[in-house]
């Protein structure tokens, strides 16, 4: 946990003040909910009335990431707990001011970063290695051994939805098993037990009793099956995986059990809701009908448009997942998304590590001080470009540098950098799935950055709908926990809940569709150009693609060295 680093508790409209005033509302609670919020970043425990959700308390901490070499992102798995368990202490301790206590909370939903991996041993409880967190790359080498076996990176799009990447969890099981002897020895021992972090979350809260994870969770480890949603054999064999390792598969929203832990306050209470938190925040957003449309903008940017009970199919690169599932019978609601792995990111390097900015919140102010980015443009492919490029061996590049450039058109080309790669995605959905979007839910921190809103909207020409209420993460895994059958603090009804609690800001399109065009294509043209720049790493799954390629041109090379050898035959026939 990071020292001094507790951040404001947010909730802006606190309902209650006393018990006085509570006793003086018309609304008839019927319970709370608190929401473990588990970002890459921030950390958060949420606590929120019941049926109307406003939070009520919460509080958050930063969480730290080590960094060991370039690419390779770690986070401590028992840091993760303790602020858990911090967080959860301190948004409690602020119930009594809202008229409440911790025995109202009827239940607890928890809501993740995602892909992030961990392995632990069975025995003693203790993880066997730092968790790596999904946007690490060291696994590059394992993407290439199962190239290797496999040849085509969309070998398994068809099962899972994804492409083999650096990204998904089995890459990263697989890549400790191999490097970590630790892990080979529990794994021989079978007392290696592995999850993503919503796993080892409810391990550690209830002693060890469950090891579940849920299907939108699941649908990231690049393991589970899409149709059956279960670990797929080929998959677990392909990744040298044993299914004893693995969490059972659950929905979204069930009751799962209680939380037995005696370092948690939360002992006692029960478990009904887990869910990615790019999905939590569609659900959040209240995008529930085939084609609506959310982007999260906080370290990375996750678009996510919902596609009904039929997952589709990407042919340009975009990721087939899980949306939600709100109960064992309930339908399996599937998305297609796009994720980019540098958004925030590119702001807080800014801030950190060229000291452009001294605050990656102030980065408003410093791009408004120009009025464009002076033809600046900034690729922020700091460990390689995810959709719809999927290029690991992409970098970072700033372009378009003149002697008049200011560290302002810089910080603007940041910005626009966000944009522009939220239209790259906006583009592939629309020609993978047909739907017109027509406007786009925006959430997350960064969308306190008027001037990022209406530059999004001026890039994909599309109206921008932020959502007032920020966290629309943790509000849409408090709605999955408080559903859950057994529960039945609410019922969920998107279309009544969007209108009465979620209000907007609206930022419309200024830009003529020429502008846009001409803007993008030089967006375009400065991605072709970070393109292919990391050529040392021979290890990595662009040297397979290359291998590829190769190999599919396999004939026409034959062709060329036989003619070779043959005209080399001839004239030296000629010759005697
Ligand atoms: N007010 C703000 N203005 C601009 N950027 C912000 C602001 N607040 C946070 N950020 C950016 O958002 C990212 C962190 O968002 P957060 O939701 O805490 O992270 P995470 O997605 O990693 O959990 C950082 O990269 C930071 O640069
Ligand atoms: O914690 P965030 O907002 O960076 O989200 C991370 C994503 O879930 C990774 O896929």
């Amino acid at each position: 946990m990071t020292e001094g680093k507790n951040l404001p508790n947010s909730s802006a409209d606190v309902p209650f003040r006393s018990k006085e005033l509570r006793k003086q509302s018309l609304i008839q609670h019927t319970g709370l909910v608190g929401v473990i919020d588990e970002g890459t970043k921030t950390i958060g425990f949420s606590i929120y009335t019941t049926p109307d959700f406003k939070e009520i308390a919460a509080h958050r901490v930063e969480l730290s990431v080590i960094t060991p070499q370039d690419g390779w992102y770690e986070q401590d798995p028992l840091e993760i707990m303790a602020s858990i368990n911090k967080c959860a202490e301190e948004a409690i301790k602020q119930l009594p001011d809202q008229g409440f206590s911790a025995s109202d909370i009827s239940t607890v939903g928890i809501t993740n970063q995602r892909e992030t991996t961990i392995v632990w041993d069975a025995v003693t409880g203790k993880p066997l290695y730092n968790a790596l967190v999904w946007k690490d790359i060291r696994t590059s080498s394992t993407v290439e051994q199962i190239l290797a076996k496999v040849q085509d990176p969309n070998h398994f799009r068809n099962s899972t939805g994804l492409p083999i990447s650096t990204y998904f969890s089995a890459l990263k099981i697989r890549w400790l098993k191999d490097n970590v002897p630790e892990v080979r020895r529990a794994c021989r021992e079978n007392r290696c037990k592995a999850g993503t972090v919503d796993s080892w979350i409810v391990w550690n809260l209830t002693n060890g009793a469950l090891h579940i994870t849920d299907v939108t969770n699941a649908s990231r480890t690049l393991l589970m099956n899409l149709e059956t949603q279960n670990w797929d054999p080929v998959l677990l064999k392909t990744f040298a995986i044993k299914e004893e390792m693995l969490p059972t598969i659950r929905s979204c929203s069930e009751i799962f059990g209680k939380i037995t832990s005696e370092r948690s306050v939360l002992r006692g209470m029960t478990l009904s809701g887990i869910l990615g938190n790019q999905q939590a925040s569609l659900l959040g957003q209240m995008c529930v009908k085939p084609g609506q449309t959310k982007n999260t903008y906080r370290s990375g940017c996750f678009l996510l448009c919902n596609t009904g009970d039929k997952p589709v199919f990407s042919r340009h690169g975009l990721l087939t997942t899980v949306a939600y599932k709100l109960g064992p019978h309930a339908p399996t609601i599937y998305a297609i998304e796009g994720a980019v792995s540098v958004a925030g990111h590119a702001l807080s390097w800014l801030q950190q590590k060229v000291r452009l900015l001294p605050d990656s919140r102030d980065a408003e102010k410093y791009a408004e001080m120009v009025p464009t980015s002076g033809d600046v443009y900034f690729v922020p492919a700091f460990t390689g470009l995810y959709a719809p490029y999927w290029r690991q061996n992409a970098r970072g590049i700033i372009i378009g540098l003149t002697q008049f450039t200011r560290k302002n058109h810089i910080v603007r080309a940041a910005l626009e950098s966000i944009c522009f790669q939220t239209r790259d995605i906006l583009e592939c959905m629309h020609q993978e799935c047909g739907y017109e979007i027509n406007k786009l839910h925006a959430d997350g921190k960064l969308t306190t950055n008027n001037l990022l809103m209406q530059l999004q909207a001026d890039t994909a020409g599309l109206p921008v709908f932020r959502s007032q209420l920020m966290d629309s993460t943790a509000f849409g895994a408090a709605m999955c926990a408080a559903q859950a059958d057994g529960i039945n603090l609410c019922k969920f009804e998107p279309e009544k809940r969007y209108y009465e609690n979620v209000h907007y800001d609206t930022f419309l399109p200024t830009t003529t569709d020429l502008e846009r065009k001409e803007r993008y294509g030089k967006w375009k043209r400065a991605v072709e150009r970070s393109l292919g720049w990391v050529i040392k790493q021979k290890n990595t799954r662009e040297h397979s693609e290359e291998n590829y390629r190769m190999l599919s041109s396999l004939p026409a090379s034959i062709f060329l060295i036989s003619s070779f050898a043959m005209l080399v035959h001839s004239l030296a026939a000629t010759a005697h």
